[in-house]
């Protein structure tokens, strides 16, 4: 089981990363990305995905030609942990 983040801890990943919402149904954050065409929207998914299969991380997201939609949470711990707060970080260095 991997330690879900407490009040203080969400509080600050969320202010730490203002154009992720939190989802309070899930304790999930999401955020949408949206690229020129399909092919940026997947190489950017590609990327996503070498980052999260070495992290053992894995997103939960769908694509739309240019759009993917993201949600971050922890399925080990019920909620987010720090797992995603470093999962969202690589994401957000990838942009
Ligand atoms: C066995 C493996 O380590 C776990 O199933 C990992 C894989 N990827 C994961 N990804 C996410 N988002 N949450 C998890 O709890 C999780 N657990």
């Amino acid at each position: 089981m991997v330690q879900k983040l407490d009040d203080d801890a969400r509080t600050a990943l969320l202010t730490r990363f203002r154009d992720w919402t939190h989802d309070p149904t899930r304790d999930a954050i999401t955020r949408r990305f949206t690229f020129d065409d399909f092919a940026q929207a997947f190489g950017f998914m590609t990327s996503v995905a070498i980052i999260a299969e070495k992290m053992d991380h894995h997103p939960e997201w769908s694509n739309v030609y240019n759009r993917v939609d993201i949600l971050l949470t922890t399925h080990d711990a019920d909620g987010l942990s720090e797992r995603d707060a470093k999962l969202a970080e690589a994401i957000e260095r990838l942009l």
